[in-house]
């Protein structure tokens, strides 16, 4: 059963002494002027639920100026059970509790799934490569602790060995540290590729109707070693990949993820000597949309790109459900006003399905009265 959040508290977080929220409902509007402290709270909850900050913020950026500790609570119950979870902060450390014991996050992702939606947000479809990763990711580490893991081990592993390059060390230790590259990396490779083909059907399917029909979108997951190369691309070959279709989104399997990788690796180590850095591996997968079979991040309008990052919101959404069996919170900070109003209304036709939702603003007057007076709306500063 979805697990909801009663009440919050905040002590020294952010630009709160202390901040106590009660009774919260399905729909709670943070409403206040510009800088008092809203998105502040959309990253507390965040915090307690996807046990993420969005602003990657470290823990002197979270703790109040001029305070040592900062502690968060949020009571949370499916009517059955009540639970608490805590955050405590200070400058050593960052430890989770759940009922006065002590957690890692990595037990607590999934208790309280959450999906956030921030302007930075708009940027998925033509931003860089590494946010969309990371949004996977994210995504991928709250319906799979395993997930979660694994993709924490390949980041030290490609951090040892970024390093080993820089440092020209003797190629016989790097070989050794592909060897776990492959291990960690065909694997995390195989858990994207198979979270993505849940994703997809999703995203495009609410594309579909939030553009009414009006073009197909589609996207895809091109792992590292089926991306042309830097020289193939400068001696005008065309890609080493065909660009599969949604259907052939089928999951990958791990032998041959583990194969591609290692010859890949094989065949660009003189390369990745040269640059000084690793080129190969699942933190150079490439993700893309696709309106009507072109590249939405070249030939996307703004609107459109904005339609396919609502799409992918919900579509995470729908694939916490799905996987974890519970509707995810919903952190929606200022996205009204960046959205036209068929947008808003795909949006608040979401939250309105069940999902417990903290939405920010400035400016009431983009919510319509009805959706209001269901709310409960709290004015900053309280
Ligand atoms: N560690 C901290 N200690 C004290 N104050 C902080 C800390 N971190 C941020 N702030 C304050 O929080 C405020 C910003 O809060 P927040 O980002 O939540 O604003 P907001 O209400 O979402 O504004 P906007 O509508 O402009 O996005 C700023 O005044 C900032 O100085």
């Amino acid at each position: 059963m979805t697990l909801h959040i009663e009440s919050l508290v905040f002590r020294n977080f952010r630009n709160y002494e202390t901040l106590v929220l009660g009774g919260l409902g399905e729909i709670t509007v943070l409403v206040g002027q510009n800088a008092i402290g809203k998105t502040n709270i959309i990253e507390g909850v965040q915090l307690l639920t996807a046990l993420t900050s969005f602003r990657h913020a470290t823990r002197d950026q979270l703790i109040r100026h001029g305070s040592e500790s900062a502690r968060l609570e949020a009571a949370v119950s499916d009517g059955n059970r009540a639970l608490e979870i805590t955050l405590a902060l200070d400058d050593k450390s960052r430890k989770y509790q759940l009922n006065g014991k002590a957690k890692r996050p990595g037990d607590l992702k999934g208790l309280v799934p959450s999906v956030i939606f921030t302007p930075d947000d708009l940027d998925l479809v033509k931003g860089s490569m590494t946010g969309r990763r990371a949004a996977l990711d994210t995504l991928g580490s709250q319906v799979n602790k395993n997930y979660y893991a694994l993709r924490r081990d390949y980041e030290k592993v490609i951090r040892h060995k970024n390093r080993l390059l820089k440092d020209e060390a003797d190629p016989a230790l790097v070989e050794a540290i592909n060897e776990m590259v492959v291990t960690c990396g065909a694997q995390l490779v195989c858990y994207r590729a198979a979270l993505f083909a849940r994703l997809v059907p999703h995203i495009v399917e609410k594309y579909r109707q939030i553009s009414q029909g009006r073009e197909m979108l589609s996207a895809v997951y091109v792992p590292s070693w089926a991306r042309p190369t830097a020289t193939a691309n400068a001696a005008g070959s065309p890609p080493a990949f065909v660009v599969p279709s949604p259907e052939e989104h089928t999951p990958l399997q791990r032998d041959e993820a583990r194969e591609s990788l290692a010859r890949a690796l094989h065949a660009r180590a003189g390369e990745e000597r040269r640059r000084g850095r690793a080129v190969v591996g699942p933190h150079a997968d490439e993700i893309t949309f696709l309106l009507d079979s072109q590249d939405a991040s070249l030939f996307g309008s703004q609107g459109q790109q904005r339609s396919i990052v609502l799409a992918y919101k919900l579509a995470e959404a729908a694939v916490i459900e799905e996987v974890l069996e519970q509707k995810p919170v919903l952190l929606l900070d200022d996205v009204m006003s960046e959205l036209d109003g068929t947008r808003r209304a795909a949006l608040v036709e979401a939250m309105e399905r069940g999902s417990q939702t903290f939405i920010t603003t400035a400016n009431l007057a983009y919510f319509d009265r009805d959706m209001l007076n269901r709310s409960n709306v709290v004015s900053l500063p309280l």
